[in-house]
């Protein structure tokens, strides 16, 4: 196999492969996915995400999002499978971009993703770890049918919302109810056909949670942006809070900050870091 260039990064230590392939000449397979986030046997990782031109791939998300968003986030979970939105991952996508291409990071930028497309803005802050805040515009939230999901003999009631992916929002008093999450919860498959996002949620305080995720396609991981606007969301329902109304949401890996807005957008802010860059053959 030839070598090719890697980064790697995280957004609240929800941790990637990048794969800069502006010409798209890497579409890379499930087992080639796996073998990159492996993390004895490889650089190790919660996903990998190739960063495409929108006029290099023919994903058909790309193809529809041509004229409106010059780069495409190809984003597969760690066992290889696609899925349709990431929200650490696309602070990270956008950190690269702004720091190894030609974006003008002054400027909103627009990417691509199986979701739709996302608009990311940069901006100087000393409340986010390591001082610039990273915003996400993570679209419209929708929601499906309540249903359980469980945890060895516990199941609990979800809340079910859709963030561009699927996600089952469970409340719990504290989150080590959620046990090792060493296998995936059960879910309703009627509900998620496709699978599901599982977050356990506990209060904090006012307007502040706490969270811990198991990922589809990746297992439990320190970090879910999508999950943790999920969790906000569920929250600001449960609350009866007015739009507008800022939320913090703790994840084993850090803090973000999420907002619904006036007009149902969801809000996300975070930071984002590249750790390492390289050659590799996977
Ligand atoms: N870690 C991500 C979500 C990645 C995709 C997810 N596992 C899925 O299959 O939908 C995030 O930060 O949102």
């Amino acid at each position: 196999m030839s070598e090719y260039d890697f980064v790697k990064g995280h957004g609240t230590e929800n941790d990637f492969v990048l794969v800069p392939d502006a010409n798209g000449k890497h579409e890379l397979t499930a087992a080639q996915v796996a073998r990159l986030c492996d993390r004895r046997a490889g650089i190790g990782a919660d996903g990998v995400i190739r960063v495409v031109r929108t006029d290099a791939t023919d994903d058909p998300a790309a193809v529809a999002a041509r004229g409106e968003a010059r780069w495409f986030m190809d984003y597969r979970n760690s066992d290889g499978s696609l899925s349709e939105m990431c929200g650490n991952g696309i602070r990270v996508f956008a950190l690269y971009l702004a720091t190894h291409s030609t974006i003008d990071p002054r400027e909103p930028l627009k990417v691509a993703t199986r979701a739709g497309i996302r608009t990311v803005t940069f901006a100087v802050s000393d409340e986010i770890e390591g001082g610039i805040a990273i915003t996400v515009d993570m679209g419209t939230p929708t929601f499906g049918p309540e249903s359980k999901v469980g945890v060895g003999e516990r199941t609990w009631p979800s809340v079910n919302v859709g963030m561009g992916n699927p996600h089952a929002v469970v409340f719990v008093d504290e989150l080590e109810q959620a046990g090792d999450l060493l296998t995936a919860p059960t879910h309703d498959e009627q509900v998620y056909p496709h699978g599901v996002n599982v977050e356990f949620v506990s209060r904090v305080g006012e307007r502040h949670v706490a969270m811990r995720v198991h990922e589809r396609g990746s297992g439990e991981t320190r970090s879910c942006g999508t999950g943790a606007c999920a969790a906000m969301v569920a929250t600001a329902l449960v609350d009866g809070a007015e739009r507008g109304t800022p939320y913090r949401v703790d994840v084993p890996g850090g803090t973000l900050f999420i907002e619904w807005t006036e007009d149902d957008r969801i809000l996300m802010t975070g930071p984002a870091r590249i750790v390492a860059e390289g050659m590799t053959t996977l």
